[in-house]
């Protein structure tokens, strides 16, 4: 018997839903320093790929500005350019995922650290197809944020060196680990924005077709 018979029909998508499991499901970890570009890449691999974008600094804004009552303590995280505690990002992660029709996901901006990748991989269970590593000196990094004109609480020259310092410490480490596992495949970042799509664009057409 199928599920779909097991329930009433207005119970099956909720059914559905919690016991959905992601085994079918393609992630790509998006990641580089802040500035690098990996949301502009991300919406051009969207429109050229049908990949579902998932920002995981999107997904925090999110939760900032729907008032939830962990907001207040994710704007100072992020004011600190510190790492948000993972169960939270995996959290709303998982959720989107959960919520989405699509099961192929790039998630832009995480894992951040170590623990983020180990939540990850032991909430959600799923290891990354690849890794798209943006690489772009540090300068460079510094005068695009400075320029993003976002009205970002980040963007500012009190945060951006905290903001440098935990890519450099905290994020390079969880890159160096999946690179040992043969799974990063990087960009030069430091070139146009079309440049680096086309980039972008043989690294997909190559490992999602
Ligand atoms: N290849 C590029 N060359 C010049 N500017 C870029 C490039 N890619 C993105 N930008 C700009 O740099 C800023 C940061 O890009 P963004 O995609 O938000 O990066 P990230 O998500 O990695 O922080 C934005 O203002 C964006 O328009
Ligand atoms: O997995 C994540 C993603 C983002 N952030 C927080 O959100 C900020 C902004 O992240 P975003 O990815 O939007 O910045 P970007 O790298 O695109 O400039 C970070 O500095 C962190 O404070 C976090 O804690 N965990
Ligand atoms: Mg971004």
């Amino acid at each position: 018997m199928s599920a779909s018979t097991d329930y009433p029909s207005f119970l099956t998508p909720k059914v559905a839903n919690e016991n959905q499991s992601h085994d079918a499901a393609i992630v790509v970890f998006v990641l580089g320093g802040p500035g690098s570009g990996k949301g502009t890449q991300c919406q051009k691999i969207v429109e050229h790929f049908g990949f579902t974008h998932l920002g995981a600094g999107d997904l925090l804004q999110a939760e900032i500005d729907s008032g939830s009552e962990n907001g207040a303590m994710i704007e100072n995280f992020k004011k600190e350019g510190k790492i948000v505690p993972s169960e939270i990002t995996v959290r709303l992660l998982q959720q989107a995922m959960q919520q989405s029709e699509n099961k192929k996901f790039i998630i832009d901006g995480f894992p951040r650290n170590e623990e983020n990748r180990a939540a990850f991989e032991n909430i959600v269970g799923i290891e990354p197809e690849f890794v798209l590593f943006f690489e772009c000196p540090e300068e460079v990094l510094t005068k695009r944020i400075l320029n993003r004109n976002q009205g970002r609480v980040d963007d500012n020259v009190h945060t951006i060196p905290k903001r440098l310092k935990v890519y450099f410490e905290q994020t390079l480490p969880v890159i160096d680990h999946y690179s040992s596992k043969g799974k990063v495949q990087k960009v030069d970042a430091h070139r146009s924005v079309d440049e680096v799509f086309e980039g972008v664009k043989s690294i997909f057409c190559r490992l999602t077709k």
